[in-house]
């Protein structure tokens, strides 16, 4: 799999997975928080309808004895149905007491000694009225918790356990705790309650999805931006195997881990193709005189006879051999010979031209190929050559020093390579060496 697809497929797996945990927390506080409004609202109204049937029945046996709490709640119902109906109106997901169940208000009939409590509730009723459902079922039980009110799998005079008994709340009247109610089951939800909790539900999931495409967008920025980097270095190497091009440089575009690979790859890139044009220099130089070597020579030598033939030009070359350099080592030291011989490169490098190509050729050898220059021009040169040798002040390096060259010289493109134009010019050499040394032996074409 290319880096840039996994990149993706990591920001839309984080991006997903992020976005469902908080969409998950969010949905469970919501729903969590919700239960617990309609069970807190749920418990008010119940509180309120008990604490009307205690006053106006003054205990719950008596209440019992006299009127069930479900009559009394029904018998209510009536008037604050009407009341709200006339008042505030029902205010839809607004959990209230039902009206079938256990909540209700003290009604009109309750007795002259009791205050009305429906009177003073009018706007809670409007809150009861939720489709007929009871918003949450409660079970009564006294201050110990024996139970009072049963509730379902709990039947009347019944010790209830101590975990459910914790759950309780409390109901006072006149300052004392004389119930308490014990929250049983889930929440009754309306349909209105259940449409929000749809929407809720929706808008987390639109936000999810919202999040999900957020995330991909993002993932595919981010792997363009870094694979982008990437692709330069992977371009930039393929050119430096492909064309032998090691210099190579790419943009830096941060100062990130990336942008310091790339910054660290320019550098190396620098130094791979300093050291490579050192090597290759290295590879193509004498060590001793700092000239070229036969290597070199050979390699450009052909390229100018190529071009001689192609374009009809002269071409000379020249093969020139120190004399007597055995007796040069032999009387003066190995250290007097490598002097001569760095001298007698100096001497020749700087007085020849610039397009001339001059190398070692081997021991005490040296060649020069002399481009678009006639025979005539370079007997010339190379006289003027070998009288500065003879003339250079050689007492400079021993006193009884005498340095003399002689010269091979040949301009016979005909001989159709420049190797045997060499080996021409070489014979030529021979020929000088013969004809008593210091001397040029020019081969005509
Ligand atoms: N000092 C020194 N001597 C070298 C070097 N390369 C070759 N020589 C010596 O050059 C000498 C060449 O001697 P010969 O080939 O006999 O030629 P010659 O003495 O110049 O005699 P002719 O060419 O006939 O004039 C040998 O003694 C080599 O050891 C070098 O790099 N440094």
């Amino acid at each position: 799999m290319k880096l840039n697809a996994k990149l993706t497929l990591c920001m839309l797996l984080v991006g997903v997975t992020a976005a469902m945990l908080v969409g998950g927390i969010a949905y469970g506080l919501l729903m969590r928080d919700f239960r617990q409004s309609v069970q807190d609202q749920a418990f008010n109204h119940f509180q309120f309808d008990v604490g009307a049937y205690l006053t106006r029945y003054g205990s719950w046996e008596r209440g019992r004895a006299q009127e069930s709490f479900h009559q009394f709640v029904q018998r209510t119902r009536g008037v604050l149905e009407f009341n709200a109906m006339n008042g505030t109106g029902a205010r839809p997901g607004v959990p209230g007491p039902p009206q079938n169940v256990v909540q209700g208000s003290v009604g009109p009939q309750s007795g002259s000694a009791s205050p009305d409590p429906t009177q003073a509730n009018i706007n809670d009723a409007s809150a009861f009225l939720r489709g007929g459902m009871a918003p949450f079922l409660f079970m009564l039980t006294d201050p110990t918790g024996v139970v009072v009110k049963p509730g379902p799998g709990y039947a009347a005079g019944e010790q209830i356990a101590s975990d459910l008994l914790k759950q309780g709340r409390p109901i006072e009247q006149g300052g004392r705790v004389v119930l308490l109610a014990i929250p049983l089951g889930e929440p009754n939800l309306t349909p209105q309650d259940l449409s929000y909790l749809a929407a809720m539900r929706r808008a987390l999931g639109f936000g999810m999805v919202g999040a999900a495409l957020l995330a991909l967008a993002l993932g595919l920025l981010f792997s363009r931006r870094v694979c982008n980097r990437v692709y330069d270095m992977t371009a930039a190497v393929h050119a430096m195997r492909a064309n032998g091009e090691l210099e190579q440089e790419v943009p830096v575009r941060s100062r990130d881990e990336i942008g310091e690979l790339a910054a660290a790859f320019n550098r190396m890139s620098r130094d791979l193709a300093c050291a490579h044009a050192e090597m290759r220099e290295a590879a193509v130089r004498d060590p001793l005189t700092q000239l070229h070597n036969r290597r070199y020579f050979n390699e450009q030598a052909a390229l100018a006879f190529e071009q001689a033939m192609r374009y009809d030009q002269p071409l000379c070359v020249m093969i020139a051999d120190l004399d007597h350099f055995k007796q040069i080592n032999d009387s003066f030291s190995h250290g007097v010979g490598d002097e001569v011989l760095k001298r007698v490169a100096q001497l020749l490098q700087q007085n020849i031209r610039k397009s001339d190509i001059l190398a070692r050729h081997g021991g005490e050898e040296f060649v020069i190929l002399f481009p678009q220059t006639s025979l005539q021009q370079a007997y010339e040169r190379c006289e003027r050559l070998r009288r500065q040798i003879e003339a250079s002040d050689w007492q400079q390096v021993h006193p009884q020093l005498r340095v003399t060259l002689s010269i091979g010289l040949n301009d016979a493109l005909a001989l159709g390579s420049i190797e045997r134009m060499l080996s021409a010019a070489d014979e030529a050499l021979y020929a000088a060496k013969r004809a008593g040394r210091n001397r040029i032996e020019p081969v005509a074409a």
